[in-house]
């Protein structure tokens, strides 16, 4: 086999011009496993017979090569001088011709593209896009299309390469960060417990606040005397603790993976998600604290959900004004409405892309987890039952964690039959095929078009409403048009049925079976381009409002 060595010209001190290198090429075989095969010297290399006999004498010095393996007869034969480039065949080798020499790394492209040539990692760009060029043409295509292949199979939902970078990267970064700023070392007498505000099968939820820094918690009042911590203005920076529960069997873990799960979306779409302040574990046993009990922390967003918003009668009124700065002029009362419905929608929906496109399936989509700030955000919270299906992060097969009136007709994100995942690594790189064959993302959408029915309709906002409305849609086989067909209740219908029924078509695109193709319903990303929302009324009124409120 051949081999070729290039030898800088600063090597052969006789020869001084501008051909940068020699290029010896050797024949590795027996008896001479060196054995010099051809020389392609530059014509001012072999100018003169002089030069080229020290330029032999140089070779063999810095090679110490056995004299056989150079002819006699060279020394006395200097090559042609006439000749640029002089290649000149030594022996009878008869080897196969040695590899072209490599082309010239492109400078040009490396100025083109502003590198600095003698940064070595610009250099190495170059010497692969030199190498690539000199590939014949079906061989370059060939790695083209391999290389694009890649590409697109890395960066296709949920985006392996984008899950690499942030479990290798982003994620070490926000830990050493957060060590640095000690958002990772909070402490019990760091807050005080204000009144609880809900319970869930995991955990204890209460108001709270930080306790001023310096300042001694104040003495908690407790009972019927128990001030309300948001009118109490020694306390400025509001929060909302939830207690992890000490004995119920699942606590522990359930609360550990709504943690991780907040670590991650606080990187993967911040602006989305209440933002999560950190845990601690209670050091001793003290009113809510028991001690060894872990707590979550989380900026306290906004007083009210979107369930408690639905539940007043003046709904979607009563976010109006949260949504747009004002009453929206020039409308009738069910245009405006539907503004309103439709700007929740495309808050929720822009949400549930951002976390779906990073492998993330929330599993308990409904009103009681959007909460809406005081800027008229719509915030996912409650993380406790999502699932990360990149790398298969608290996902059992045949675990269904879900509320039923919200929950889609197939149960589970996943058909039962799919394995436990395999290690995080391994399931990261299979995870498009996954997505590809199940779109687990459906599973929150169906639930987004049950919030938008209730949303739009009054008499599906109560829970006995609600009910009857999915027994009734389990009844038509989860066909929206067929339910509405044969509903036997008047359900006023009129803001999706507003734009020839955009708002409608979107709905039945949404609440619907998956189907056998495991499709069937539209995923966030094409929910946003449907034509509901290319109606951007609702944008208009937002963007104008903020614009006000900036003058
Ligand atoms: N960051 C936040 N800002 C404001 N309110 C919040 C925040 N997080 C939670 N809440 C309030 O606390 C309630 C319960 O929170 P969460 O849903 O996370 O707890 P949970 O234990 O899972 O309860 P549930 O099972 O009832 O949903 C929410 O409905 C909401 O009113």
């Amino acid at each position: 086999m051949a081999s070729s060595l290039l030898l800088p010209r600063a090597t052969f001190p006789t020869t001084k011009h501008h051909h940068p290198t020699t290029v010896l090429h050797f024949a590795a075989c027996k008896p001479h496993p060196h054995r010099l095969i051809r020389c392609d010297a530059a014509a001012d290399d072999t100018a003169s017979g002089d030069g080229w006999s020290s330029l032999l004498d140089e070779i063999r010095g810095s090679l110490q090569a056995d004299d056989s393996s150079i002819p006699d007869d060279l020394l006395s034969a200097p090559p042609p001088v006439t000749v640029p480039d002089t290649q000149i065949l030594l022996g009878a080798d008869q080897s196969p011709p040695p590899p072209p020499p490599m082309p010239p790394i492109r400078d040009d492209l490396l100025a083109a593209l502003h590198l600095d040539a003698t940064n070595p990692l610009a250099r190495a760009a170059g010497d692969a896009i030199s190498r690539l060029e000199s590939l014949p043409d079906t061989q370059r295509w060939a790695l083209l299309a391999i290389a694009a292949a890649t590409y697109i199979y890395l960066t296709a939902r949920p985006g392996v390469l984008s899950g690499a970078i942030d479990a290798y990267l982003l994620s070490p970064l926000q830990l050493a960060l957060d060590t640095v700023l000690g958002r990772r070392s909070l402490k019990m007498s760091d807050f005080v417990v204000g009144e609880r505000i809900g319970e869930g099968s995991f955990g204890v939820v209460y108001a709270g606040a930080v306790v001023p820094k310096g300042g001694a918690a104040p003495e908690r009042r407790v009972g019927k005397a128990k001030t309300r911590l948001e009118m109490d203005d020694r306390y400025k920076e509001k929060v909302i603790l939830k207690k992890i529960k000490v004995g119920t069997t699942g606590a522990k873990e359930c609360g550990d993976y709504e943690e991780w799960f907040n670590y991650r979306v606080a990187r993967a779409a911040p602006e989305s998600c209440a933002e999560f302040l950190g845990s601690f574990v209670a050091d001793k046993t003290k009113s809510e604290f028991v001690k060894g009990g872990k707590w979550l922390v989380w900026k306290f967003e906004g007083d009210r959900t979107l369930a408690n918003y639905m539940s007043d009668r003046n709904f979607p009124f009563n976010l109006e004004g949260l949504m747009f700065g004002r009453t929206v002029q020039g409308l009738d009362s069910t245009s405006r409405a539907a503004l309103v419905v439709k700007q929740v929608m495309r808050q929720l929906v822009t949400s549930l892309k951002r976390i779906h496109g990073t492998g993330i399936v929330h599993r308990d989509i409904k009103p009681s987890n959007l909460v809406v700030t005081r800027r008229g955000q719509v915030k996912l919270i409650d993380f406790g039952a999502a699932t990360d299906l990149r790398i298969g992060k608290n996902y059992v097969p045949d675990r269904a964690l879900l509320d039923p009136d919200y929950c889609p007709p197939e149960l589970y994100v996943l058909p039962e039959e799919t394995p436990q995942p395999p290690a995080e690594p391994i399931a990261a790189i299979l995870s498009p095929i996954l997505w590809q064959l199940n779109s687990p993302d459906l599973f929150d959408m169906y639930s987004a078009g049950i919030v938008l029915m209730q949303m739009a309709s009054p008499m599906l906002r109560s829970p006995s409403g609600l009910k009857n409305f999915n027994s009734e849609l389990k009844a038509a086989g989860y066909d929206l048009n067929r339910w509405r067909e044969n509903t036997r209740r008047r359900t006023d219908l009129q803001i999706l049925d507003l734009d020839s029924g955009r708002g409608w078509d979107l709905a039945t695109k949404l609440i619907s079976q998956r189907g056998a193709n495991k499709r069937g319903r539209l995923t966030a990303a094409a929910a946003l381009r449907h034509p509901y929302f290319l109606l951007g009324g609702d944008q208009a009124a937002a963007v104008l409002s903020k614009l006000s409120l900036s003058k």
